[in-house]
């Protein structure tokens, strides 16, 4: 495949560490290339900031961290963060980009599940999680758990990046005629506009009527690198649809629940998902939207996965009804084909998924 656009697949991005246009303090960990993207690692301390910022044109992130700097947290040995709290992270990796090579953060879909608020942000940044083309300089992560306290430490992977060259997202022709050839999402009548792809919310809930999960307040503490730690129940609420097939969000209240379609996210092809409509404002259906190369691809293993859509209501209640158009998936092109697949040798925690809490939890 020739394809001079795209996203950067695993092996370039190893090429990236090989050619020092990524640098880090230690070399990487085996596992933390992705298809598509790379895990970020959080560095020794953390500066608990009042509030949170953004750098702007003129300023370096450690300027104003001198300025808005509370107290230092020390992750050597791992420390707890507060719910609530802020706190900036500088990460283990630090990038010098070629001219033609952007990049985009967003959190790692255990992170969103979780209910942490993370961002990555650059020095003389104008936006959150947005690298542009050609930064040179530090990584660091705005962090603020917003419903369980958590433990992080030195190494720690919240956030993920992606490294694209040019533009190679899908316009509504191209992704019609790939979702007619690979079923990007199964769904009798597949609603395609504005370059993506529908997902909708299923309120009518598995065998036993579960439809989802509200998070508890006042828990312990979740270990962000501990697998199958907790009981499910002393974090979560289930939710059961009880013939009604809706649920009122309450704006206080974190929520985990799932697509009614099946996704699908060919080995040449990155997906993201993005809010269904910038405009309705009242509730936010994700942290995470990164979809790797091979999830939910039947040869990968992940026939019938779901997405898990992390849900918060803002201001207001608002009724969520079953089928509710809640995002969508738009496509992007790899710039080459991905070595491994998600779902396939990777340690993947995610394929085949339905309705899925994070992997901290014994299921
Ligand atoms: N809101 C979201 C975002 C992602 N995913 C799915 C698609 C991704 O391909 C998969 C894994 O996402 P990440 O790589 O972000 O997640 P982790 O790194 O936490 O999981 P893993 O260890 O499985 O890679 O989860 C999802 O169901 N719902």
């Amino acid at each position: 495949m020739i394809r001079t656009t795209g996203i950067l697949a695993d092996r370039a991005i190893a090429a990236l560490f090989d050619t020092g246009r990524l640098v880090t303090e230690r070399p990487l960990d085996s596992d933390q290339i992705q298809p598509a993207s790379l895990d970020l690692r959080l560095g020794t301390k953390a500066f608990r900031v009042r509030a949170s910022f953004m750098p702007g044109p003129n300023s370096l992130v450690s300027d104003k961290l001198d300025r808005l700097k509370l107290h230092v947290v020390d992750l050597s040995q791992g420390a707890v963060l507060e719910t609530g709290c802020v706190y900036i992270v500088p990460l283990m990796e630090r990038l010098d980009l070629p001219a033609d090579m952007s990049a985009s953060a967003n959190p790692k879909s255990s992170t969103g599940r979780l209910d942490i608020f993370t961002r990555v942000i650059t020095d003389y940044a104008q936006e959150f999680d947005k690298i542009p083309a050609g930064y040179s300089g530090p990584l660091y992560l705005e962090i603020s758990p917003r419903t369980f306290p958590i433990v992080v430490r030195q190494g720690s992977r919240l956030s993920q990046i992606r490294f694209r060259i040019g533009n190679a997202l899908l316009g509504e022709p191209e992704l019609l005629k790939l979702h007619n050839d690979e079923t990007l999402v199964a769904s009798q009548q597949p609603n395609v506009s504005g370059g993506g792809i529908a997902l909708s919310i299923d309120l009518a809930g598995d065998g036993q009527g579960l439809i989802g999960y509200r998070g508890k307040h006042h828990t312990a503490v979740v270990d962000v690198d501990k697998k199958a730690q907790h009981d499910i129940f002393d974090f979560w609420e289930p939710l059961y649809s009880r013939g009604r097939n809706e649920l009122i969000l309450d704006p206080d209240e974190f929520y985990i629940l799932v697509s009614r379609e099946a996704v699908h996210v060919p080995p040449l092809y990155a997906a993201e998902m993005t809010p269904f409509d910038p405009l309705v404002g009242e509730f936010r259906v994700h942290y995470a939207g990164f979809f790797d190369p091979g999830f939910g691809h039947e040869a990968a293993g992940g026939r019938g996965s779901r997405a898990v859509l992390e849900v918060r209501s803002h201001e207001v209640p608002f009724i969520l009804e079953d089928a509710q158009i809640v995002g969508r998936l738009v496509y992007e092109h790899m710039l080459d084909a991905p070595e491994g697949l998600y779902g396939s040798g990777l340690g993947s925690n995610y394929q085949a998924q339905g309705l899925k809490l994070s992997k901290h939890f014994r299921s």
